[in-house]
């Protein structure tokens, strides 16, 4: 995990200078053998983390907003006994601090737009790192890579067990964020949503009851200000704008080489026994 955080945060930086060398800025003397130390870094990292003992799952959660990720992610971790690590939920910490940082990025993440790889890395290595100082062993992320940039860097860094792809029908993806609700006292996540829809050229059914609170936190439930249907809309246009144009079937693509990726279509609530 030591290895991972540092790696990651040493392949952001190096792939910054990469970037600012490849628009014709010069490198700096140091800042070269900063750059090569990153790379090194990242392959140390990798070869580091496979002698370690006790390590536990890490696997990661995709799919479009709606589909389930984090509601599947957040319970399996729960059983591997391994955090689940949601990037969404790193940037609605940092959302929550009050500063020109959060303003920044509630202006792009209540429009619906991505982060920048920049923040999103450096808000996942500062993760990984408080996680590595609690003796964390393993992970479950959830909404990382969402780039190719991401992907390069996870594919870089570590060796990730199982990638699992989630995805839904159409219809029900927005019925589904429409109706998250979460519980402002104990942080748990439900779904008020009942989706029952026919299938499709005489496939299954598709049936998702409502994954209702118990009592004691039914008043205190509230919903994410970026779950409306406008900013929702936008959050599904960007994800299947990033897939049209190739943006992201790439990630999924460089994470399938690289590691075991298997998509699963829903049409019913999995039961996490099976999997
Ligand atoms: N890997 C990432 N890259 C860029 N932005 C991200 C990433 N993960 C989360 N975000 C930002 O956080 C917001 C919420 O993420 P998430 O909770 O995963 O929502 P969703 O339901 O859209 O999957 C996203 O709309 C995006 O602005």
């Amino acid at each position: 995990m030591a290895g991972i955080s540092r790696a990651i945060r040493a392949c952001a930086a190096a792939s910054r200078r990469t970037l600012a060398a490849a628009s014709g800025a010069a490198l700096p003397k140091e800042e070269a053998a900063a750059a090569g130390a990153g790379v090194r870094a990242a392959a140390t990292g990798r070869r580091g983390r496979d002698q370690e003992d006790g390590r536990r799952v890490q696997w990661v959660f995709l799919g479009c907003p709606g589909v389930g990720k984090g509601t599947y992610a957040s319970r399996l971790s729960q059983l591997l006994g391994v955090p689940h690590i949601a990037t969404g939920d790193l940037v609605r910490d940092a959302l929550a601090t009050p500063g020109p940082f959060s303003k920044k990025l509630a202006e792009i993440v209540n429009h619906g737009k991505l982060v920048s790889d920049e923040i999103i890395i450096n808000l996942l290595s500062r993760r990984l790192e408080e996680g590595e100082e609690k003796g964390e062993l393993g992970f479950i992320l959830d909404g990382f890579p969402r780039t190719i940039r991401q992907a390069e860097i996870l594919e870089g860094v570590t060796d990730i067990d199982l990638v699992i792809n989630l995805k839904l029908r159409e219809e029900a993806l927005l019925a589904k964020c429409l109706g998250r609700r979460m519980c402002s006292q104990c942080g748990g996540n439900f779904n008020v949503a009942s989706i029952d829809i026919e299938g499709e050229n005489g496939g299954a059914r598709m049936y998702m009851p409502p994954l209702l609170p118990p009592p004691q936190c039914e008043s205190k439930l509230i919903t994410r200000a970026d779950d409306t249907e406008e900013v929702v809309k936008e959050r599904l246009r960007v994800y299947h704008d990033l897939v049209g144009s190739n943006c992201l079937r790439l990630p999924f693509e460089i994470l399938a080489c690289s590691f075991f990726l298997i998509s699963i279509y829903l049409t019913r609530i999995l039961n996490l026994c099976y999997l």
